[in-house]
């Protein structure tokens, strides 16, 4: 879908005000949790799912019967996949994913399954899909993992955990990343009645043939909301009420609520709905800080947020960026510095500096097959004309962005 000349029209439409209110679909990391686990209990009952591109192809692979398999850009796809067919019985299939699903590691994975006895072979370079994979019986217990570069790779571990005949022993080697997407998982386990221990640098998971529930809803997905956290962020006054969320939620990214506070956006709760609402002339604070570790996926927003408000930004806790859709701090470098942002950058930080002067108009965004550039950068239409690129890419998690988007008129 091309949609060079999105800005143009919102622009033309756009009457000054944000007040609206709108469904955001269910959370891709819930709903692809859940259909590995609906695959591996089938009375599972699933509502709200996600209509994002990942789940799609989450669906389409469980239901495959074909040889091979292509994921296109998903991680928690091909991730969670590849310990679910590794121990599905009698199966031979090729897991493989787009150009750049291809660059994305998976040997810390692999190397994990294998040493449980798991039968994986590269296709084409050493610890990367894709992967020729054979089903087999695992009767190891214990694994040992790096948790530093990916919570999915635990994720899929766990989530196959329950079905192994004595469970088991995750011991972690370094710093666990993304801890909040292990957590949500084991959640999932607990609420179908799967017994977990999480302490320190080991998680056990019992065997469980039998689950207690069946029925699960799908919250909404909180990193799609963050987007109208971004948008409320650069009005005067803007208000929108968007749902359905929970107040004890499993997404980590649900800290939103307390980020967005320092950019005078509040959060209020009303049963499954939530209205953010712009702190009418809220004081800026010069500078905020944030580490990100635990919410990796909400760095862009908040870096394009703090730019369109002149606020100096640094977060910390970024070094899974790089191994992403695209390298997401070299994304975010190129193209706020078109519209006129000064950014510095490592290998785990990015910092944008206090900006006071004109955003550069008539812009074009690249989005570099990633979906969170593209939704990122829409909010700063309230403030110029930028033309944001290859605009059809937000379906690989929210394919109705645009829609509720152009709603704002
Ligand atoms: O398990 C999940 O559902 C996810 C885990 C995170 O990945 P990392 O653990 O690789 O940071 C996150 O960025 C991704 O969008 C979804
Ligand atoms: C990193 C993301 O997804 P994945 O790793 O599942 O491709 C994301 O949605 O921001």
């Amino acid at each position: 879908m091309a949609h060079a000349d999105i800005g143009t029209k919102f622009l033309k439409k756009y009457n000054g005000t944000v007040n609206d209110s709108f469904q955001i679909t269910g959370s891709k990391s819930e709903s692809n949790r859940l259909l590995i686990l609906q695959a591996l209990y089938p009375s599972i009952n699933i509502s709200n799912l996600s209509n994002s591109d990942d789940t799609n192809l989450m669906q389409n692979a469980l239901k495959s019967t074909e040889k091979e398999i292509n994921i296109g850009h998903a991680g928690t796809t091909m991730r969670f996949l590849t310990s679910y067919f590794a121990v599905k019985p009698n199966s031979e299939i090729i897991l493989t994913g787009s150009a750049r699903m291809q660059e994305r590691p998976i040997k810390i994975l692999v190397d994990a399954l294998r040493s449980l006895g798991a039968k994986i072979e590269y296709v084409k370079n050493d610890g990367f899909p894709p992967l020729k994979i054979t089903g087999s019986n695992l009767t190891a217990n214990k694994v040992k993992i790096d948790g530093s570069v990916s919570s999915q790779y635990i994720s899929s571990l766990l989530l196959i955990a329950p079905t192994l005949p004595d469970g088991l022993t995750i011991e972690f080697e370094g710093k666990i990343t993304s801890i909040p997407y292990i957590q949500m998982t084991l959640s999932l386990l607990n609420d179908l009645g799967v017994s977990t221990n999480f302490e320190g640098q080991f998680i056990t998971v019992n065997p469980t043939q039998e689950i207690k529930n069946t029925e699960f809803t799908v919250e909404s997905d909180w990193s799609s909301a963050s987007y109208s956290y971004g948008l409320v962020a650069l009005t005067e006054n803007g208000k929108l009420d968007i749902s359905s969320y929970k107040q004890n939620s499993l997404q980590g990214d649900s800290v939103l609520q307390e980020i967005y506070k320092e950019f005078g956006v509040t959060t209020t709760f009303n049963d499954h709905t939530i209205t953010l609402e712009k702190v009418k002339n809220f004081t800026l604070p010069k500078r905020v800080e944030f580490d990100l570790v635990k919410a990796p996926d909400i760095a862009q927003t908040i870096a394009v947020t703090a730019f369109g408000l002149g606020v100096e930004c640094h977060m910390t806790g970024l070094h899974t960026l790089k191994i992403k859709e695209t390298d997401r701090i070299i994304a975010l470098y190129n193209e706020l510095t078109k519209l006129g942002a000064t950014i510095e950058y490592t290998d785990e930080t990015l910092t944008v500096k206090a900006f006071n002067g004109t955003i550069n108009s008539d812009v074009h965004i690249a989005t570099y097959n990633d979906h969170r550039m593209a939704m990122a950068f829409a909010p700063l239409l309230l403030k110029t004309n930028i033309n944001i690129d290859d605009a059809g890419v937000v379906s690989k998690s929210y394919p109705s962005f645009w829609d509720d988007f152009e709603r704002f008129q």
